[in-house]
């Protein structure tokens, strides 16, 4: 493949393939890749205010190149390459990206979106049934050569019967309730927009509106993205409105729950138990949650199968290729489908 004036294309890839050598390897037989030296931001973008990424059309980029680039904030953008138009993000979350900021670039964002939805709904059911039976003290005091611990762990409870209240019923959440059914839950859930019957159907789900979600949810699942509209979504007042010993899972994003409130709702008892797999400030974590016997941990493993990472980068590939064969993408994120 070369563009009009002979020279072929370039691409900037920011992060690691990890699986998907091959269809990779297909990328780098039609562009050039070209691969950052610097190792911070304010190296990076120096590094791009040189012109060292001139001439790239399109990026791929992993969650974890952040470390390496910071957020692609309004600032990252305008230190970009003017020939970038496309950015393939490997993840489906990308809260990461301002989305504004590119659009007003003319950079056209992709996500993967279905492709994480098995991982991390197997991993909320994880935390799900580890967070009911008080599972993190007793794994940890085993380890310490301890048995159950010096004091016996608070009996569990079981997910037969009880209520999960799903809030945002997207891939992942959709996915996270047929699973559910099987442990024998009954399922409510909250959306910006209510399914479609037959989709009710199959999930066996019942719409109801955010508060009833709140107050009548025995497990309380977030499965919604991370925005302006979603930022601290669950907060003090929520806590209160909720079941007393309720049990959240949250497997989307830490920002969407207000983590300081969090630690006091466990603290009061409000909320009985949580099993987490995202936080607001990764790594960092909320001593309150690390100290506290009834928070199950796990550090954002959500999508970390050798399977789902493999569906993850060649579904980002097939978005690279695709901007590169057809000026397309393949899933472009919602704020941007009319652009
Ligand atoms: O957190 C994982 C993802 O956004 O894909």
């Amino acid at each position: 493949m070369s563009l009009a004036n002979g020279t072929r294309p370039r691409v900037l890839l920011l992060g690691v393939i990890e699986r998907a050598q091959s269809a990779w390897a297909s990328v780098g037989e039609v562009a050039d890749i070209v691969t950052p030296k610097a190792n911070n931001r304010p190296d990076f973008i120096k590094e791009s205010l040189s012109g060292a990424f001139g001439g790239c059309t399109v990026a791929y980029r992993t969650f974890e190149s952040v470390a390496v680039t910071g957020k692609v904030d309004a600032e990252l953008v305008r230190a970009l390459p003017s020939s970038l138009r496309f950015i393939c993000h490997n993840g489906a979350g990308y809260d990461q990206l301002d989305i504004p900021s590119c659009t007003a670039r003319g950079i056209r964002v992709s996500n993967t979106p279905s492709a994480v939805d098995d991982a991390t709904a197997d991993i909320g059911i994880f935390l799900l049934l580890g967070a009911l039976r008080n599972l993190a003290v007793s794994m940890t005091s085993l380890r310490a050569g301890e048995w159950r611990g010096k004091t016996l762990p608070a009996l569990g409870h079981d997910p037969q019967g009880k209520i999960l209240g799903i809030l945002g019923m997207g891939g992942i959440g959709s996915n996270m309730a047929k699973k559910a059914l099987a442990f024998g839950m009954k399922i409510r859930y909250y959306n910006r927009t209510r399914l479609d019957g037959s989709l009710e159907k199959e999930v066996e789900a019942e719409y109801v509106d955010f508060e009833t979600l709140l107050r009548d949810s025995d497990v309380l699942s977030l499965n919604l993205p991370l925005n302006a509209k979603t930022r601290h979504m669950i907060s003090s007042k929520e806590f209160a409105m909720m079941k007393r010993g309720i049990t959240i899972i949250n497997t989307a994003r830490g920002g969407v729950m207000n983590e300081a409130a969090l630690v006091d709702a466990l603290n009061s008892g409000q909320v009985n138990s949580v099993g987490l797999d995202v936080y607001e400030d990764e790594p960092r974590i909320h001593p309150g949650l690390l100290e506290n016997p009834r928070v199950m941990l796990v550090p954002h493993m959500g999508t970390w199968t050798v399977e789902t990472m493999i569906k993850m980068e060649e579904w980002a590939i097939s978005n690279v290729r695709s901007a590169l064969e057809s000026g397309t993408l393949r899933s472009i994120v919602p704020e941007q489908r009319d652009m």
